[in-house]
């Protein structure tokens, strides 16, 4: 589904450059939940962006369901984005302005669904992540774990094959995270969403089913996980 092929990230420094990713080859099957870890600045959310579509590799291919990203047109590029990926982030990136219901609404906006079908789609999310007393509050409104929750459910209403999350319990108590990620788990192993996320936690990396570690801009030889 996802394949990296020598994939670099670097920004001009000076005379010179400072790489963040080197020569990243990566593969992800539909279906896998992944948690990439690593030491605080080894290019975890850098390598999670370029997965994302967030932002371009400088060197390097991306193949995403077996299109070269890189060769797509921007509204190609925007519509792939669109429709098969949900990213959650760290510190939610909720639109203030807007109710718990209208944050979940609005990628269905962008993805051109009726009045009504958007009206069952967001009842659904709210239902399913016990937040339909809350759906008319704003974030502020809400308590991190809830607005982690919203997050959670606007990355999944345009029903993406694959989610990316950056340290999406990071600013959590321990009781949110594992609700969060066991949300994760069920979502990967009975809807069969891929699943990327980047954790500084072995125990939220103990819910997926592999593990890619980053050191200084470089992917380590991946041990295979134990069977239980
Ligand atoms: N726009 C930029 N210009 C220059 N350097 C950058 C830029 N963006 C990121 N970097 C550098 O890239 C390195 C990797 O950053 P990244 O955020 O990917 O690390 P990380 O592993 O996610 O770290 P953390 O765990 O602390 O979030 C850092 O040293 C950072 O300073």
């Amino acid at each position: 589904m996802i394949q990296l092929n020598n994939v670099s990230k670097y920004y001009p420094a000076g005379f010179g450059r400072i790489y963040v990713l080197r020569n990243i080859s990566l593969d992800i099957a539909q279906g896998e939940f992944v948690s990439i870890m690593g030491p605080s600045g080894s290019g975890k959310s850098t390598l999670l962006h370029i997965l994302g579509l967030l932002e371009e590799p400088s060197e390097g291919e991306y193949l995403f369901e077996d299109q070269p990203v890189q060769k797509l047109s921007e509204k190609r590029r925007t519509e792939l984005h669109r429709t098969q990926i949900g990213f959650v982030f760290q510190a939610y990136h909720l639109i203030d302005e807007l109710t718990v219901y209208e944050n979940i609404e609005t990628p269905l906006l962008y993805k051109g669904l009726s009045g009504s079908e958007r009206k069952s789609r967001v009842a659904e999310l709210l239902d399913r992540f016990n937040i339909v007393a809350k759906k008319d509050l704003f974030p502020a409104q809400l308590s991190g774990g809830q607005q982690q929750l919203v997050g959670i459910a606007r990355a999944l209403a345009a029903e993406p094959s694959v989610i990316f999350a950056d340290e999406p319990t990071g600013n959590l108590h321990s009781d949110q995270s594992r609700d969060i990620m066991e949300i994760f788990s069920e979502l990967n192993k009975k809807d069969g969403v891929t699943i990327v996320q980047v954790t500084h936690s072995e125990a939220n990396a103990a819910y997926g089913t592999r593990i890619v570690r980053l050191k200084d801009g470089w992917l380590e030889p991946e041990v295979a996980k134990e069977a239980h």
